[in-house]
């Protein structure tokens, strides 16, 4: 199992879609082939809200997203479940301030995975890196509809005090992030962007994809 450098995890998370079963009204192991054509570089599994699936069918469900991202070479993350991501051989697992502290995530993962932390502020994106964080999920960036309990709205701003503040570990914004939003992410100092909506909800999703990868990559040049 390679270890995840930071440039390797900047470049994973350039277009990075989030998604479970609630958040389409399609087969997800369809969308996410759709979205892998149209230039997403990692993928999260997060199977959370009402609806959600649990148990045996839930692992099914990950095991067939995990071998789609394994055929295409696509990093495979699975949200707040660690015991999942060690099961489905993972490359990492993303927690929130409220899951499972993230020291003890790194512990029982180890250091061939990455881990993936959400911050909202210069001082939890310090205590994620101690902890042993390979990338912070920062947001979130706009109003959004797929978390429920989602922090008040920090704008792309949340991202560029992080940067002020001397954090320079790669870092991932989420929530509410659209084509004509993306670019501000970046300029605000994001290595990506994270999505759940603007792709999985998409009439065309490889459309929608290519489109944000577009900007995103674009960015790099
Ligand atoms: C709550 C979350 C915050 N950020 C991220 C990501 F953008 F992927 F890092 N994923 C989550 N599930
Ligand atoms: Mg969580």
């Amino acid at each position: 199992m390679c270890v995840w450098d930071a440039e390797a995890v900047r470049r994973a998370l350039r277009l990075y879609l989030v998604m479970g079963s609630v958040n389409t009204t399609r087969d997800p192991v369809e969308v996410l082939r759709q979205a892998i054509a149209g230039g997403i570089t990692m993928f999260q599994f997060r199977e959370k809200g009402t609806g959600a699936l649990a148990g045996e069918v839930r692992t099914a469900l990950a095991l067939r997203l995990r071998e789609v991202c394994s055929q295409h070479g696509i990093p495979f993350i699975v949200n707040d479940d660690m015991e999942l991501a060690v099961q489905v051989e993972a490359d990492g697992v993303h927690v929130g301030q409220g899951d499972a502290d993230a020291a003890l995530v790194r512990a029982r993962i180890g250091e061939g995975r990455m881990l993936g932390v959400s911050a909202h502020s210069a001082l939890e994106a310090r205590r994620a890196v101690q902890a042993g964080a390979s990338y912070l999920g920062v947001g979130p960036m706009y109003p959004t509809r797929s978390k429920a309990d989602a922090h008040a709205v920090l704008g792309p701003a949340g991202v560029a005090e992080l940067r002020a503040a001397g954090i320079a570990v790669p870092v991932v914004g989420i929530g509410g992030i659209a084509p004509d939003t993306a670019a501000a992410v970046m300029a605000a100092g994001a290595d990506g962007v994270a999505v759940i909506s603007a792709i999985a909800g998409a009439a065309d999703v490889r459309a929608a994809a290519a489109q944000l990868a577009a900007i995103t990559l674009g960015e790099q040049a």
